[in-house]
C-alpha cells in the first residue's frame, strides 16, 4: 500500500449508532429547488435539453439574465407541513436538501453571501420550516451542498497562478463559514451531502477535504458524510489510492445501482434516482422515460438486497408545488410501502443465491427473509436455494399473512408456490428460517 496522510482513515463501514440509523432508513427522498426552477428548462421560447439545474451554462441562457432570477423568487405555494406529510406517505425516512446548488444560490440567509433567499421577495429562511416539518414527521434531514459555486467570485475551477491560489484560498475559508453556520442554524441535521467536487481546484487539496471532514464531525460528532467530500493527497477521489473508500458510504452511485453484491465491496453505500432520464431542478418538458412506481419499486427493492439506501428525486415548482407527475409517483409508493414496508426498513442482504423471480432481503440481524417478487414464472413456482445449514421454518404472504407450504425439491432446496400468477405490483413474502450445526430439521423437510 502507498503511505497516505489523507486517505481514507477507517477501514471498513462505521459501526456507530448514527451510521445504524442511516443504515435503517434504507429509502430517502432528494429535493432539488432553487432558482433554476423559474425557467424550468426553458429561455426565450427555446427547451434546454440539458438537466434543468445546468441551465446557466446553457449558450441561451446569459449569466446576467440567470443571475438576475433570485429577484423574482417567491414560492408562495410553498408549504412544508404538506411536503413533510406527502413525503412520509411515500414512506422515506429521511431526505436530503439542496441548501446550495452549483449556481450558489442559498436557500437560507447566510451571513457570509448577498446571494441568498434574504435577497429574494420571500426574504424568509426556507431550511428551517423544512427541517422543523420533516424532523415533526420523523423525518431525518440530510444538506446537500454544492463545493462549485458559479457565482462566487473567488471559485475557480482550476489553481493556475498565485493569484487564483489566494481566489481558492479564500473560496475555502467561505465554504468553512457557511458549513459550520448550517450546523449552526440547523442542529437536527444528520448529514451533508456533497456535491460538485471533481474540479481540480477541489481535487487537488486532499488535505483541505480532509481537515475539513474532520472539523465538521468535531462540530456535530456522528455526521454522516458520503465519499464525494474528499479526495486523498494524490487527487483520488472516493477511494483512496490504496482503494480504500473514504467518507461514511459510497456516493458515486447516481442515475445507476450496482448490478450485484460484488460491486459494492462490502461498504455501505447509496444510490440517488431521477423519475425522468436525466433531471434533478423542475423541468416543464420532461424528455424520454419517466419512471412508473413499479420500475422504481423494483429499484428501490434492488438497491435494499445489496445493503444499499435509495433516494429518489423531486423538483419542486418555483412556487413550491410538486408536479402531477410526482405527486402520483408519492402516492402509489406510498400504498406499496404502507403494506410492505417492512421489507424494505432495516433491510440487508440476505446472502442467498439471487433468483429470477426477484429479490431477497434479510431483516437485519434476524433469520426473517423477505422475498420480493417482481418476475412471477409461468410454472407459479418460485425457486428458493438455501446456503448449507440453513433451513425453513415458514413461509407467508406478508400481505394477507397467508401461509404457504413450500415443496421441498433438493437438498436444501425449495419451490414455493403462488397462489395466483398475475398481480400488478411485487409480492412480499417471509421466509422464516433457521441456521446452525445441528439444527432442528427445517418444517418443510421431509422424514427421512
Ligand atoms: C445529484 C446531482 N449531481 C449534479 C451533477 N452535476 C454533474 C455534472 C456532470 C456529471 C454529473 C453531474 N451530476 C446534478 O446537478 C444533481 O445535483
Amino acid at each position: 500500500t502507498i503511505a497516505l496522510i489523507h486517505g481514507a482513515h477507517r477501514m471498513g463501514n462505521r459501526t456507530d449508532a448514527d451510521m445504524a440509523r442511516w443504515r435503517s432508513l434504507r429509502f430517502g427522498q432528494f429535493i432539488h429547488w432553487g432558482l433554476y426552477a423559474i425557467p424550468g428548462g426553458e429561455w426565450n421560447g427555446k427547451t434546454y435539453n440539458g438537466a434543468a439545474e445546468w441551465i446557466r451554462s446553457w449558450k441561451e441562457m446569459p449569466h446576467e439574465d440567470y443571475d438576475k432570477l433570485y429577484r423574482q423568487f417567491n414560492p408562495v405555494n410553498f408549504n412544508p407541513q404538506q411536503w413533510a406529510a406527502q413525503a412520509k406517505s411515500m414512506g422515506a425516512k429521511y431526505m436530503i436538501i439542496t441548501t446550495k446548488h452549483h449556481d450558489g444560490f442559498c436557500l437560507w440567509p447566510s451571513k457570509y453571501s448577498k446571494y441568498t433567499i434574504a435577497s429574494s421577495p420571500w426574504k424568509k429562511d426556507l431550511l428551517g420550516p423544512m427541517i422543523e416539518a420533516y424532523n415533526k414527521a420523523g423525518i431525518d434531514v440530510h444538506l446537500y451542498f454544492s463545493i462549485i459555486d458559479w457565482n462566487h467570485p473567488d471559485y475557480r475551477a482550476s489553481l493556475k497562478n498565485a493569484a487564483d491560489s489566494a481566489a481558492g484560498k479564500r473560496f475555502q475559508v467561505f465554504v468553512k463559514n457557511q458549513l459550520a453556520e448550517l450546523l449552526q442554524r440547523y442542529p437536527t441535521i444528520k448529514g451533508f451531502w456533497f456535491d460538485g467536487t471533481w474540479d481540480d481546484s477541489w481535487k487537488n487539496d486532499g488535505a483541505f477535504s480532509d481537515e475539513l471532514e474532520q472539523y465538521l464531525q468535531s462540530l456535530h460528532p456522528g455526521l454522516v458524510m458520503g465519499s464525494r467530500l474528499r479526495a486523498d493527497e494524490k487527487g483520488a477521489r472516493h477511494f483512496d489510492s490504496n482503494g480504500r473508500l473514504m467518507g461514511d458510504y459510497e456516493q458515486g452511485w447516481e442515475r445507476k445501482l450496482p448490478a450485484t453484491i460484488d460491486d459494492v465491496h462490502g461498504n455501505d453505500w447509496e444510490a440517488v434516482m431521477t423519475v425522468p432520464e436525466n433531471q434533478w431542478g423542475y423541468h416543464a418538458k420532461w424528455a424520454g422515460h419517466v419512471k412508473t412506481v413499479n420500475e422504481i419499486l423494483e429499484m428501490l427493492v434492488k438497491s435494499v438486497s445489496l445493503n444499499g439506501n435509495f433516494v429518489l428525486n423531486f423538483g419542486p415548482k418555483a412556487d413550491g408545488t410538486y408536479r402531477t407527475e410526482e405527486q402520483q409517483l408519492m402516492t402509489g409508493i406510498g400504498q406499496w410501502m404502507k403494506v410492505n414496508g417492512d421489507a424494505i426498513y432495516n433491510g440487508t442482504y440476505a446472502g442467498f443465491e439471487k433468483q429470477d423471480w426477484g429479490y431477497y432481503i434479510r431483516k437485519a440481524g434476524t433469520d426473517s427473509v423477505y422475498m420480493v417478487v417482481f418476475n412471477i414464472p409461468v410454472s407459479g413456482s418460485l425457486r428458493v436455494k438455501l446456503p448449507a445449514r440453513t433451513s425453513l421454518t415458514g413461509a407467508s404472504v406478508l400481505q394477507s399473512n397467508a401461509t404457504l407450504t413450500p415443496e421441498l425439491i433438493g437438498r436444501n432446496e425449495y419451490f414455493i408456490h403462488l397462489p395466483n400468477k398475475t398481480t400488478d405490483s411485487p409480492v412480499v413474502i417471509l421466509l422464516k428460517t433457521v441456521t446452525g450445526e445441528n439444527k432442528e430439521k427445517g418444517s418443510f423437510e421431509k422424514a427421512k
